[in-house]
């Protein structure tokens, strides 16, 4: 049976019920197993500025100095968890939250000028195969952990290519947009690496997307296979994408 990563960006969260409907179409698809991995970055802008932080990106990574750590980690691993967890009940499945740790998957400090910014490095046990195995939809926050104890703020869009490559899974990334973009707000509908750095060079791809479009690319080439990026807003679009048809952008390795 086949096994789908499926990243959803924590923007889903401001529109009403948009997750549910996602939630919906993969509660109607009995031949396969579901891995949600979600983001929740304007959550967290929230919640900084509600607690008096300013809050700073570098190259789409938000700097996480220490002492905003608890609210990042509940914002993302709380709030914006449980949140998915009430949605994805009501669409009859039966959710489980984890972070990154319990999905097996080691992370260490990224740059020690990003503060608590994770990377994802060793893999360990993951309790996500038992998980899956037995019908649970686990939703995981990217919140993870070193093996000292140490947590981090994990991009989620990294934090979900890492779990692919664990589960050795097919990758789908549920954004705000219906694909990557060109220079005239036209849709791509594949992307090489070639094209990428072009497009990344000139300034078309940024901030956000950047993260993803690099993240979907390693994750290509290690998974040997194509990384689809497409929007949440149409639940129809991942009902085409769980049938094998090209919506969106194709990353290809
Ligand atoms: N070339 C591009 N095509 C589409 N979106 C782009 C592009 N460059 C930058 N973006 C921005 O990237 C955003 C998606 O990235 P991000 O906000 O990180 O999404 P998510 O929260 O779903 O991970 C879009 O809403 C858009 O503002
Ligand atoms: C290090 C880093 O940047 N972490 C992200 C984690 C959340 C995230 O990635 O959320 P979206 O998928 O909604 O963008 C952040 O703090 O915003």
């Amino acid at each position: 049976m086949k096994t789908w990563v499926i990243k959803i960006g924590g923007a889903v969260l401001n529109t009403a019920d948009a997750a549910k409907a996602l939630f919906a179409v993969l509660a109607s698809q009995q031949q396969a197993r579901f891995v949600i991995v979600h983001g929740g970055g304007a959550l967290i802008d929230c919640w900084l500025k509600d607690a008096g932080f300013a809050t700073a990106k570098h190259q789409g990574l938000r700097i996480s100095p220490k002492e905003q750590m608890p609210y990042i980690v509940g914002a993302l691993a709380g709030c914006a968890n449980k949140q998915l967890i009430s949605q994805a009940i009501v669409a009859g499945h039966k959710p489980v939250g984890t972070s990154l740790y319990e999905a097996g998957v080691i992370v260490s400090q990224k740059l020690k000028a990003l503060g608590q910014v994770g990377q994802c490095t060793d893999n360990s046990d993951s309790i996500l195969p038992t998980l899956i195995a037995q019908q649970w939809l686990p939703l995981v926050s990217s919140i993870g952990f070193d093996e000292k104890g140490q947590w981090y703020n994990v991009n989620a869009d990294e934090a979900a290519a890492a779990i692919a490559k664990k589960l050795d899974a097919e990758l789908i990334f549920m954004t705000d947009v219906e694909a990557v973009l060109d220079a005239n707000k036209q849709p791509l509908h594949q992307l090489n690496t070639q094209q990428i750095i072009t497009l990344i060079e000139d300034g078309v791809i940024l901030g956000g997307m950047e993260v993803k479009v690099k993240t979907s690319l390693l994750a290509a080439q290690h998974l040997r296979r194509g990384v689809y990026i497409s929007s949440w807003q149409k639940p129809e679009n991942l009902i085409a994408l769980l049938a094998g048809e090209h919506v969106g952008t194709k990353i290809t390795p």
